[in-house]
């Protein structure tokens, strides 16, 4: 900014649409005068004539505003890469916040601005401090004819999806899901029965998967009495509507018991159908590869047949 640069040195960028902006030309070829004008001169006449103190308007209205500015418009490049959050892209380090946006008279929002650069505004949402953006829609609501290029909404969306995506999965990973079905050991039907009924283990199968309900037992919210009826059992029918039929809260604690699988599925066939058809679904991965699990498509969760009571 101070050192006249060698323009064979440094990076050359298209400003056509600059030179064909009448404000802008003629603000650039007044540049000096305009800047001692706007800085000192019409400060030093506010104050002098509007109260007489034209030194006052010249120190505080002047030089220590130019030097705020300057130290502004230097946060861009400082703060704005420090503080905040990066809703559009984590490429870089440009970030979004509010307090940058203040103290740079809304430059604050470089996230935005960095990832669509063509985009006027600095932030998108009507309420994220931009006077530029503010000033443009007065002015369009006033009847000014203002041809300003903005980025596809549909392309920015996609951007912030994206970012959102990423913090979940993150999230994700901090959670316990149970082990993966593929990871558990394989179980007959009859090695089931003999742990459970005979070894003890209270072991109940839901869905062709085996669970170790062993801590739960005293706090399960329907009493012990129902949740060990069903041990060494196929409990898919009582447990999915059969007697109760159970949220998505109580499928995701049950993967978390997961001790093996049993070879052929479930016992009951109509509904190992449809526990195959929910299989596909968990097979969605995120982008550290781990399944996700959306509600209601816990692989224990299965379509309720019309004969539920029947079944229980
Ligand atoms: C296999 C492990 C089981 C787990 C992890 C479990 C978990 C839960 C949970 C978390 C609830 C609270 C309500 C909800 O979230 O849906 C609940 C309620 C209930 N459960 Fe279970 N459950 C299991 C087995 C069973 C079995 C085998 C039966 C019946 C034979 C049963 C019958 C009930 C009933 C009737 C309620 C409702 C209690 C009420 O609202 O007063 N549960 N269970």
């Amino acid at each position: 900014m101070v050192m006249k640069q060698n323009p064979r040195r440094i990076g050359r960028t298209d400003i056509t649409d600059l030179n064909e902006d009448p404000v802008v030309v003629w603000q650039h070829r007044n540049y000096i005068k305009s800047v001692v004008f706007m800085a000192l001169v019409l400060p030093m006449l506010v104050c002098g004539l509007g109260w007489g103190d034209f030194l006052g308007g010249f120190v505080y209205g002047g030089i220590l505003r130019i030097f705020f500015i300057q130290q502004a418009t230097f946060c861009v490049n400082s703060l704005a890469h420090w503080l905040g959050d990066q809703p559009f892209d984590d490429r870089n380090s440009p970030r979004d916040h509010v307090i940058t946006a203040l103290v740079t008279l809304g430059e604050g929002y470089h996230n935005f601005h960095h990832e669509f650069p063509s985009d006027f505004r600095n932030a998108i949402e009507w309420w994220q401090y931009d006077p530029t953006k503010w000033f443009i829609w007065t002015m369009k609501q006033l009847g000014f004819a203002y041809n300003l290029k903005t980025f596809p909404q549909n392309e920015i969306e996609k951007g912030r999806l994206q970012q959102l995506q990423k913090k979940l999965d993150q999230k994700r990973t901090t959670l316990d899901w149970g082990i993966p079905l593929e990871n558990l050991p394989v179980v007959s039907w009859d090695d089931y029965v003999t742990e459970a009924k005979v070894n003890g283990k209270p072991w109940i199968a839901v869905a062709g998967v085996i669970h170790d309900v062993g801590n739960f037992i005293a706090d399960h919210p329907g009493g012990k009495t129902l949740i060990n009826s069903a041990i060494g059992k196929d409990a898919t029918a009582v447990f999915n509507g059969g007697v109760y039929n159970h949220s998505n809260a109580a499928h995701n604690l049950l993967s978390t018991m997961r001790v093996g699988v049993l070879r052929g599925g479930c016992e009951v066939e109509i509904w190992k159908r449809t526990q195959q058809e929910n299989k596909d679904n968990v097979s969605v991965t995120d982008s550290a590869g781990q399944k996700i699990v959306r509600a209601g498509s816990q692989a224990t969760k299965v379509v309720q047949p019309l004969v539920s009571a029947d079944t229980a």
